[in-house]
């Protein structure tokens, strides 16, 4: 076996399209610096509540975010050490992060394609998980709505294409029985 291989995890893609399609990099981050990123974030990011409109009330959003400009905003340094690591692994000029907390399995994001309008074509979308691992469901829109889960470990990287948020929905369903919190970073390229 090829030495580097031992290091190199191997990608693994669900869809494929024009552009890199939808796949899953395991360990891009170790265990301990997910673990170190996680606590940082959970005790510094300036988290809120949210609430949005939905069947004409207003309801909260389940789970917490927070949002930064990665060129614009005074970032604590672990976090711009992490998104410059993202940025250069995925050779993409990432320029935002927002950032999700799921306390527990009741907190979920529904089925949702990412706003195209807020992103720069052709750029990916990539998403790093850390704390309890959790699926993410991948959804096609159109009939027969092919459908992919995915196990998001601490230190992953989910890329999407911007090419699949057209034809593909993904959200993070509620899990019964998941106690523990984890947090994404979805790191975007959105216009100046
Ligand atoms: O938490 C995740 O893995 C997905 C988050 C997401 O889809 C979003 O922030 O738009
Ligand atoms: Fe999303």
């Amino acid at each position: 076996m090829h030495q580097a291989s031992l290091f190199a995890p191997t990608p693994q893609r669900f869809i494929a399209d024009d552009e890199d399609g939808v796949y899953y990099l395991p360990g891009v981050f170790a265990a301990d610096e997910a673990a170190q990123l996680f606590d940082s974030l959970l005790a510094r990011a300036e988290w809120s509540a949210c609430t949005r409109m939905m069947y004409e009330r207003l309801v909260d959003v389940p789970r917490r975010i927070a949002a930064y400009r990665l060129d614009r905003d005074r970032l604590p340094p672990w976090l711009a050490q992490a998104a410059q690591r993202v940025s250069v692994r995925l050779d993409t000029p990432f320029n935002s992060v927002g950032l999700n907390l799921y306390r527990d399995g009741a907190d979920s994001v529904a089925l949702h394609n990412d706003k195209l309008r807020d992103l720069i074509p052709a750029r990916p979308i990539a998403v790093l998980s850390l704390g309890a691992p959790r699926r993410m469901l991948l959804r096609a829109k159109r009939p027969p709505h092919r459908q992919w889960q995915v196990e998001l470990e601490p230190g992953s990287l989910l890329v999407m294409s911007h090419a699949s948020q057209r034809h593909y929905d993904h959200g993070i369903p509620k899990a019964p029985g998941v106690t523990a919190p984890r947090i994404s970073l979805a790191f975007r390229v959105r216009p100046g």
